[in-house]
């Protein structure tokens, strides 16, 4: 299979969790992975999976990758699965203000799942991996956890 992984990271983290999911794909498949300013619409020739993922900012996935995914045209995506992934903060590791705003906005992956379907991915899998801090670093055992999301992914 030929996998195609980007991100977007502002700390380094969602760059973390990217190279994490990687690392769960079998040595069998191709597996690229890119920085959203190095991605060309020309990267997603023949692909069987597409994994984007993006820091949560506002609720959103960042405009780099917004603006990439709306210049797809609309079916670019049609017959290929695909997962959306993000790095947030959790309601429960925040006060009491912070926690409820992020819970208010909600993460990038919803948004970018429905970026994703819209250009005609399916099906289309989405996960957020925790941060305890604007910066970082990421909870405890969230790289495991991507890693064993990739190997999840194959099995849908
Ligand atoms: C401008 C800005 C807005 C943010 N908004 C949210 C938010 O709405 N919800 C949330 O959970 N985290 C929010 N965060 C925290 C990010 O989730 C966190 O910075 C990101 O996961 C770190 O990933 P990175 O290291 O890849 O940049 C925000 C961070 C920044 C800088």
């Amino acid at each position: 299979m030929k996998i195609l992984i980007i991100f977007d990271s502002m700390y380094g983290c969602t760059e973390k969790v990217a190279y994490a999911i990687k690392d769960g794909f079998s040595d069998l498949h191709q597996v690229d992975i890119m920085q959203i300013s190095h991605v060309g619409y020309g990267d997603l020739a023949n692909l069987d999976l597409f994994v984007v993922g993006s820091p949560t900012h506002g609720g959103r996935e960042t405009e780099d990758v917004k603006t990439f995914l709306d210049g797809l045209s609309d079916h670019a995506l049609r017959g290929i699965r695909a997962a959306a992934f993000d790095t947030s903060m959790a309601e429960e590791d925040q006060g009491f203000f912070v926690g409820k705003i992020v819970k208010w906005f909600g993460h990038a992956s919803t948004r970018i799942e429905r970026l994703l379907l819209d250009k005609g991915a399916e099906p289309v899998l989405k996960e957020s991996f925790i941060v305890l801090d604007k910066e970082g670093p990421l909870k405890d055992g969230e790289l495991e956890r991507a890693t064993e999301w990739a190997r999840h992914l194959m099995d849908k």
